[in-house]
């Protein structure tokens, strides 16, 4: 099902600016027992986003009351996504003039292979094709994600469940559908994402815990061997919440330590 602007319709005008331009950011979020999950965070990084973008933010009290309408849906676990486009309007990419914001909310059922995911772990690959580096769009959730396409279809033609992308100076960013951490001794590390990347909303929330429990973490520039010397690696996105790495290329993890600190504390709130 998908409301438009608050009407269930299942399209958009072809002048939309997202569809013409990738116009928009969207974020995905997690119901769980009918609840939606980390919901400060989404909001957080949708108006972030749409500041930086220059579009018109629109109503969130009507916006959360749609999802949480759409949440009921879930007596288990769901997903509902939020995408915003700037809309009709303007001149080719001048955006000038377009006051035109939609609000497109979808559901969709939670992915069952993500149970398997957190309790037995993952391999993941290392993709050959590399990011670009983009500051004007660092960090948000845009709707430019022919990148992650790309990838996606790297890692399926390798037969991998995901895998690390790196940038064009072989610094690690994320997987192809989520952010990255690993733990060394007595520091999580995670990578900077100020040149590209998405700031995820679980990797906020895991990084407000490691806060919480006063644990010590950097988040800057590492290359790929800074993960293969690892301890432990994990993987974090809204709907997966916390995937632990098992293998990557040769190198195998068997600690969990902080992993299960994380994840107790993630259900526990
Ligand atoms: C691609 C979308 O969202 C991303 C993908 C996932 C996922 O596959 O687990 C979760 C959140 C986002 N990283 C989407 O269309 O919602
Ligand atoms: C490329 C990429 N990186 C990271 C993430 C993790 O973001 P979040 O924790 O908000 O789901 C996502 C998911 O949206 C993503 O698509």
């Amino acid at each position: 099902m998908a409301l438009v602007n608050g009407c269930e319709q299942q399209t958009l005008a072809i002048t939309d600016r997202a569809t013409q331009y990738g116009d928009g950011c969207f974020t995905t979020i997690l119901v769980d027992q009918q609840c939606v999950q980390l919901w400060s965070l989404h909001l957080a990084r949708l108006e972030l986003s749409l500041q930086r973008l220059a579009i018109a933010a629109p109503n969130w009290q009507q916006i959360y009351s749609q999802v949480a309408v759409l949440a009921l849906k879930y007596p288990n676990k769901g997903g509902i996504k939020i995408l915003i486009s700037r809309g009709s309007g303007g001149r080719g990419y001048n955006p000038l003039g377009c006051h035109d914001t939609q609000v497109v909310i979808s559901d969709f059922e939670w992915p069952l292979h993500y149970q398997q995911w957190q309790q037995q772990g993952i391999t993941l690959g290392v993709c050959q094709q590399r990011m670009g580096n983009s500051p004007m769009l660092a960090g948000m959730k845009h709707l430019n994600r022919l990148e992650q396409v790309l990838l996606k279809q790297e890692v399926e033609t390798a037969g991998w469940v995901d895998a690390i992308a790196l940038d064009g100076d072989d610094r690690v960013i994320e997987t192809t559908v989520a952010n990255l951490f690993w733990r060394h001794g007595n520091t999580v590390y995670t990578p900077a994402l100020q040149r590209t990347g998405v700031a995820g909303v679980m990797r906020q929330q895991v990084l407000n815990m490691l806060d919480e429990i006063n644990y010590d973490y950097q988040v800057g520039d590492f290359g790929v061997d800074a993960v293969l010397a690892a301890d432990e690696v994990f993987i974090t996105n809204s709907l997966m919440a916390l995937v632990p790495v098992n293998q990557i290329q040769t190198t195998q993890y068997c600690e969990r330590t902080m992993f299960k600190t994380l994840w107790k504390r993630l259900h526990s709130c």
